[in-house]
């Protein structure tokens, strides 16, 4: 009996599997492995082949359906190094006839110590940079050419969810732009410290049992095959310590915080029709009914969706900051999971931060005269007479129509527009001071 199906007794059976993105991982380093150790003369060529072949299609995504041990399970990740292995030396049988053994020849050089935490590293970058990362610039892009385009539109300032000085829709825009592009910037610096892989380190970090330049050449063809740009790290902080994983989840939970700040807040402007804000439109969000029970209900799905995305990364996140403490001296001990939720986080935010882009910012139509409406009757207005006639008085004044104040002081109806323009309204300085001379 294989070790798989023992194991698997043993494991929890939660129903979580890896995703493939740490399957695709796993084949990569399965074949650089293969491949360095027949360079090195350690293992035939004939194996070394058939072991390559069998890798590329875990590569490939063949073999998914028969990597099967549970993510709760030993927490080095033994369990999905022995699967992979057991793949591979059941397939070269199979289609080869060549019999391999599974830690002998497949697992030649290596440990799940060793292999799995360089696996995972490898998965989350490669997750990072060909979907999350093309996301997030899109997302950056469509936030800055509405806030272009929308830079003239003034709303209610709302702080404490209460009347506030009026902004533009574009400062608010921008504002959002710059940190997406802020996380943005953030977590491609943090994958510099995931491209420092233990491989070559095997069971402690010595490299006992592999040969000497093994974990450099396996460096090297993963570069050549994935382009990923990876490097051979210290093994003795890559086994022990996963807080470089734990480091880019702190990106990840800070992006998944600025998405809730966006998504409620679009949220907001959405709500409505009639008893609520009413200041932006979502086309998009009429295509499906809103509600099975009230016709012609239409809800912001896609913001909800993302929403609960992001709570959802916010846990991953808590996971993964607990199980990266978990271990002691040579190994850590939260692997596989972490693993999992990181590379959960990345594709949950991927698909938040493209639905997000596409449904809610480039489908954004702002109610301008709404806008513009609620940015005139805001009770904070008042706070432009506050330079001329200091704070007591203008609080004496406030809760009135500075409309209505401003024609009571006597100012003509041109020069009332000229005071609530929308520049003299949202840029600095004391304009009304300046004007009155
Ligand atoms: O599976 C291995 O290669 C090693 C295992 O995690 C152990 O340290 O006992």
């Amino acid at each position: 009996m294989g070790y798989v199906t023992r194991a698997r007794r043993l494991f929890l059976e939660s129903g979580e599997r890896f995703r493939r993105d740490i399957v695709w991982a796993m084949g990569v380093v399965k074949l650089a492995a293969a491949r360095a150790n027949a360079e090195f003369g350690l293992l035939s060529w004939e194996k070394a082949n058939v072991i390559i072949y069998v890798a590329r299609e875990l590569v490939e995504g063949v073999h998914d359906g028969r990597i099967v041990v549970d993510v709760f399970q030993t927490g080095s990740g033994t369990g999905l190094n022995m699967n992979v292995n057991e793949v591979i030396a059941h397939r070269a049988l199979e289609k080869f006839g060549i019999s391999l053994h599974p830690n002998d020849d497949v697992n030649l050089g290596q440990s799940s110590n060793d292999v799995v935490p360089t696996a995972i590293r490898i998965a989350v970058i490669k997750a990072w940079r060909d979907r999350l990362k093309p996301a997030l610039v899109k997302l950056v892009e469509l936030l800055e050419a509405k806030a272009d385009e929308f830079k003239a539109v003034v709303k209610a300032g709302r702080t404490h969810l209460r009347d506030a000085l009026p902004v533009t829709l574009g400062q608010e825009l921008y504002g959002y732009r710059d940190a997406f592009a802020r996380d943005l910037k953030a977590l491609e610096a943090l994958t510099e410290f995931l491209r420092e892989v233990p491989i070559g380190g095997t069971a402690v970090g010595t490299g006992v049992n592999a040969h000497p330049l093994f974990g450099q050449k396996v460096v090297e063809i993963i570069n050549a095959e994935t382009g990923l740009g990876i490097k051979r790290g210290n093994p003795f902080t890559g086994m022990r310590l996963l807080t470089d994983l734990l480091l880019f989840s702190g990106g990840l939970r800070a992006l998944a915080v600025d998405m809730q700040r966006l998504c409620q807040d679009l949220r907001l402007m959405f709500s409505g029709p009639y008893t609520g804000l009413g200041e932006i439109d979502l086309p998009s969000q009429a295509d499906v009914p809103g509600s099975s029970a009230m016709p012609g209900k239409v809800n912001p799905v896609t913001l909800e969706a993302a929403m609960q995305a992001a709570a959802y990364v916010l846990g991953l996140d808590e996971a993964v900051k607990w199980a990266a403490s978990l271990g002691e001296f040579e190994l850590a001990m939260g692997i596989p999971v972490i693993g999992w939720a990181t590379m959960r986080e990345v594709e949950l935010l991927a698909e938040a931060a493209g639905k997000v882009a596409e449904l809610a910012i480039l489908d954004m139509r702002p109610n301008v005269d709404v806008m513009r409406n609620y940015a005139e009757r805001s009770a904070a207005l008042i706070t432009l007479l506050a330079p001329i006639i200091g704070y007591d008085k203008a609080r004496e004044l406030a809760g009135r129509p500075l409309r209505e104040v401003l024609k009571e002081a006597g100012l003509s109806d041109a020069e009332i527009e000229d005071i609530l323009n929308p520049v003299n309204l949202t840029t600095p300085g004391f304009k009304m001071k300046s004007r009155r001379g």
